[in-house]
């Protein structure tokens, strides 16, 4: 598990193609993301959330400005040195879940964790249990073309957090679902990497999605122009009746003891959802036994 840190930006420039000449996504954009928080960016097409959201991933190098993630300047770093980074403290949530067509829907899910090493036996086990606490018990063998977008989408949600980031970005992550079932990815979405402590940037269109956020910032032009903080939901219910299946503990499976509460492995405890009426968007019924739920 990666250490819980703030992803900050500092005077963020992205310069596409020549310097002089080229586009300017990013105009010196400063913002700090705590462990935990959730936020969503938007703003107008072209405003700049994408290279926002890729900069701050360490997918792209800044043209100046920095990047700080557990004391470290991405923007320095060698793209060899990126791409591993992004493989052990990033998740990642596209608007098309980017499964791979012919690996069934566990190994999918398992795919951060092979790659960083864990035996794939462990590694699919792990990634079954998220399958199930996400709502797919059961179609952990199914290609992504044997299920629904929403479904691919869960998939796509276990494979950004079966690692255990400290940030899951996630760029229009709804945006290729009807509104209903974009709506219930996103609170699964949000409702499960808040289980993880990890924190949450979403690239959005949808104004609605601020709801499940707890900061939304505006941008245009490159830069920040506003932002919002979501009033805490109201502070919610233990949700889990006893007996429930068991949250996944990263990697190394579930800690519960039998007969004991389950507390959700190493995480801290999950805190409300900000969707409508504070209820569990991963389903009550999933969630780990004796997990009191609190507001941020
Ligand atoms: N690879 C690229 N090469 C050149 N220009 C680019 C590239 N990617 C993005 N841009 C430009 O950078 C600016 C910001 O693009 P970006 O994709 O970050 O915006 P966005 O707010 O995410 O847009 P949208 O909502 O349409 O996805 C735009 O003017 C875009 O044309």
């Amino acid at each position: 598990m990666t250490s819980r840190t703030p992803l900050t930006a500092h005077t963020l420039v992205k310069t596409y193609g020549a310097a002089g000449t080229g586009t300017t996504a990013l105009a010196g954009v400063d913002l700090s993301i705590a462990p935990g928080e959730s936020v969503a960016i938007m703003g107008p097409s072209g405003s700049g959330k994408t290279t926002l959201l890729h900069c701050l991933a360490g997918v792209l190098p800044a043209t100046s400005g920095q990047v700080i993630w557990a004391g470290q300047d991405l923007s320095s770093m060698s793209e060899g040195a990126r791409t591993g980074l992004r493989r052990t403290d990033f998740g990642f949530v596209f608007q098309s879940g980017q499964l791979l067509p012919e690996l069934p829907a566990d190994e999918n899910a398992a795919l951060p964790l092979m790659l960083a090493g864990t035996p794939r036996a462990q590694a699919t086990d792990t990634a079954r249990r998220w399958l199930a606490y996400l709502g797919l018990g059961g179609m952990e063998s199914r290609r992504p073309g044997e299920l629904s977008g929403g479904q691919a989408q869960r998939v796509a949600i276990a494979r950004a957090l079966v690692g255990s980031p400290g940030v899951v970005f996630a760029d229009e992550p709804t945006g290729a679902l009807d509104q209903q079932t974009g709506h219930e990815v996103l609170g699964v979405l949000t409702e499960a990497t808040r289980a993880t402590g990890a924190a949450l940037v979403i690239v959005t269109h949808d104004p609605g999605v601020a709801r499940w956020c707890s900061r939304t910032v505006h941008m245009r032009d490159g830069r920040i122009v506003s932002e919002d903080r979501t009033p805490a939901a109201p502070a919610a219910q233990p949700v889990a009746p006893a007996a429930q299946p068991v949250a996944p503990a990263p990697q190394a499976g579930p800690t519960a003891q039998p007969g004991a509460p389950v507390a959700p492995g190493p995480w801290p405890a999950p805190t409300a959802p900000y969707g409508p009426n504070g209820t569990s968007a991963v389903g009550g019924s999933n969630l780990p036994d004796g997990v009191t739920v609190v507001p941020r």
